[in-house]
């Protein structure tokens, strides 16, 4: 089962490609496509922290000089990564006000960022150059509901293009049942992972499973799978990877997931995917008294 981290928001992070040299970790999602289009027509904003030369599509906040990112991607691939982009996190005006907002949101995220297409070129920016992203994940905070199964069933149908070619679509709900911003497209529209962050709600959170209080809701996320529209979605234990990489109290030291994983990938070894880490920064800088980082500590518990 696979090791997914998050990368882009990390203080002071280093470039994509150090994380890729890492064997402990297998999806890489690159946080954020933080702004959503104003509307038909017009570009969504990005951030991806210390990275970037700080330039913007002219009238837009889509940055332009993310060369540490597209010399880095094909490193990735080359090392057997899947590197998703991910749309959302924490910041302000992400909402889809209508099915043609989210039309034209899925095709622009295709167009630019996916396979690279010369019929499309004058039409649209290439941030990442000709390199691509394996899938698009969504991390959807607020202003969810309506419109991501429509954006998502668009990104399937130009994923059918390419009949060669692997894509995914993935989701970070939080854990309480249902997601308000996500259960309605994890039920109508396709979903290969699902990384349930189990590190900022009290009452169904990882930690709420190692002090016997709360009830850890894995096991309901799985049926939420059961009768999704990918009833064979895999399903991950989303974490902190430090102490300060959230919400305080929500961290488990390693000694306390492996109790949780052994569990649980035993109970339900078919949905079961793997572990989600936010963040790839917090990681590296969280190592163990064995000198090795939490994500490799994951890794261990994971192949154990
Ligand atoms: C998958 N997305 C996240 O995990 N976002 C996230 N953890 N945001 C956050 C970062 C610092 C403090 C609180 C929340």
């Amino acid at each position: 089962s696979n090791v997914a981290v998050y990368w882009g928001q990390g203080a002071y992070q280093q470039r994509l490609s150090h994380f890729c040299e890492e064997t402990s970790l297998d999806i890489i999602n690159l946080a954020f496509i933080n702004l959503f289009p104003s509307g038909v027509g017009a570009y969504p904003g990005s951030n991806f922290g210390n990275q970037c030369d700080g330039t913007v599509y002219a009238g837009s906040e889509l940055l332009s000089g993310c060369h540490q990112i597209w010399e880095d991607i094909p490193v990735c691939k080359e090392m057997g990564k899947t590197v998703m982009l991910s749309i959302g996190g924490e910041t302000a005006y992400q909402q889809l006000t209508s099915d043609l907002d989210a039309i034209w949101f899925a095709d622009f995220l295709w167009y630019s960022f996916g396979p690279e297409n010369e019929n499309y070129t004058d039409a649209y920016p290439r941030p990442f150059l000709s390199t691509s992203v394996d899938g698009f994940d969504f991390d959807i905070e607020h202003d969810g509901g309506a419109g991501y199964a429509t954006m998502i069933n668009r990104l399937r149908s130009h994923f059918d293009e390419y009949p060669d070619q692997q894509f995914y679509i993935s989701g970070a709900p939080q854990c309480p049942i249902p997601d308000a911003q996500l259960s309605d497209a994890i039920s109508n529209s396709f979903f290969d992972f699902i990384w349930v962050q189990f590190y900022n709600t009290a009452g169904c959170s990882a930690r709420d499973y190692v002090d016997g209080t709360g009830i850890f809701n894995f096991g309901d996320w799985v049926d939420v799978i059961k009768s999704s529209s990918n009833p064979h979605a895999k399903l991950y234990v989303g974490l902190l990877a430090s102490e300060d990489a959230g919400v305080a109290g929500y961290y488990l030291t390693p000694a306390e997931v492996y109790p949780l994983v052994e569990t649980y990938m035993a109970l339900y070894p078919k949905h079961f995917g793997g572990i989600m880490l936010w963040e790839a920064t917090a990681s590296e800088n969280n190592v163990s008294p064995d000198g090795l980082t939490y994500a490799q500590e994951m890794k261990e518990i994971l192949y154990s």
